[in-house]
């Protein structure tokens, strides 16, 4: 891969884990009657530490969406702790979640368009926050702080003030989001595909954006995508995920220049190189969605050009292969 990637932050001292999720599992049924279980995340145990950038990488339907949405709490877990700040937030009350755990998790997703009512003024984005988080700043501080906020992400506030969402850019808006989730300075940013939609430019702008906001307030971020040169470029570690489950993980740059699992090393293979010109050589069909959640071993087995009697039917364990960098292929000796 030819990006370079910004230095990470030397001043940030790493104490403990922020998040801790354990054994996480979410099954979802395909269907009302008759379907198959969907285990769209199966089992699955990472960190992220304090001021880390953490990516989540992993095709269409690996569940890192899924991920996202049960770290905060916008889906139940079917099994599996997550512990933020050493506390299970998973037995959060509503009240709980409200008043302490969204001051300090916020989200950005992929449309920007969807986050905007457009009969309002897009200034109303801000309501949310101040009334939930903020709700003793009087009128003059308030207005100077979505200013700055604004400031922050690279907008000037007289351009996008007043304005509807139709009258912005998505990329313009997208910053809106952003100014908006780091307001309340949040010690936990997910950030769900939240620069796809924007154009190559201002997707780095805002990436580093991410990378600055990260240097000056220790926020952690966990970066979902399926493109690997954003996850490579902004992140310390990386997860790479396939069905539910995590095949890889560890420091970004062991598991990008050293990848081991047969997936990982399959995706980086997939990355188009600028040099070279596209020659079509047909699409590889997958096993039928139900099929792969019944797969014993590894869910990648029926793709995998290494695979061997073991791999259909004994799962492996994510076992460390070298300093900060994890891999579940038998082939590196899981169970
Ligand atoms: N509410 C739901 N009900 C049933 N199945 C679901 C539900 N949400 C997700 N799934 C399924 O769970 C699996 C993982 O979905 P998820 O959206 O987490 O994947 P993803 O890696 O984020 O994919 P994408 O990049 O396409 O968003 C998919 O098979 C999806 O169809």
């Amino acid at each position: 891969m030819t990006t370079t990637r910004p230095a990470t932050s030397s001043g940030v001292i790493r104490v403990s884990e922020l998040l801790k999720v354990e054994n996480l599992t979410k099954v979802f049924t395909s269907g009302l009657t008759g379907g198959y279980e969907i285990r769209a995340v199966d089992g699955i145990s990472f960190t992220v530490k304090p001021g880390e950038i953490v990516s989540l990488v992993g095709e269409s339907g690996s569940g890192k969406t899924t991920v996202g949405k049960l770290i905060l709490r916008l889906l139940t877990p079917t099994s599996g702790r997550i512990l933020f700040e050493g506390e299970d937030i998973t037995e959060f009350d509503k009240k709980r979640l409200k008043t302490e755990y969204y001051r300090k998790v916020q989200a950005v997703f992929q449309d920007p368009f969807a986050s905007f009512n457009p009969l309002h003024e897009i200034d109303r984005a801000f309501d949310l926050v101040f009334r939930s988080f903020l709700p003793n700043v009087g009128k003059e501080e308030r207005e100077e702080m979505i200013d700055h906020a604004l400031e922050g992400v690279g907008l000037n506030p007289s351009e996008v003030r007043g304005k509807f969402p139709h009258q912005l850019s998505g990329g313009q808006l997208q910053r809106i989001l952003i100014a908006r989730a780091l307001l309340v300075r949040p010690k936990l940013l997910i950030a769900d595909e939240a620069v796809s939609m924007l154009d190559a430019s201002t997707r780095i702008d805002v990436l580093n954006l991410l990378g600055d906001f990260r240097d000056k307030y220790n926020t952690s971020v966990l970066f979902v995508t399926h493109d690997l040169a954003l996850g490579y470029y902004i992140s310390d570690s990386t997860i790479i995920m396939y069905r539910g489950t995590i095949v890889e993980m560890g420091d970004t740059e062991r598991v990008f220049h050293n990848p081991l699992h047969p997936y990982t090393k399959m995706l980086l293979e997939s990355v188009p190189d600028i040099n070279v010109k596209w020659e079509f050589k047909g699409i590889e069909p997958e096993k039928e969605e139900g099929a792969v959640y019944q797969i014993k071993g590894c869910r990648y087995a029926p793709r995998c050009p290494l695979a061997y009697d073991k791999c259909f039917s004994v799962r492996p364990e994510l076992v460390e292969v070298e300093k900060d960098h994890w891999v579940a292929c038998h082939l590196y000796g899981g169970e």
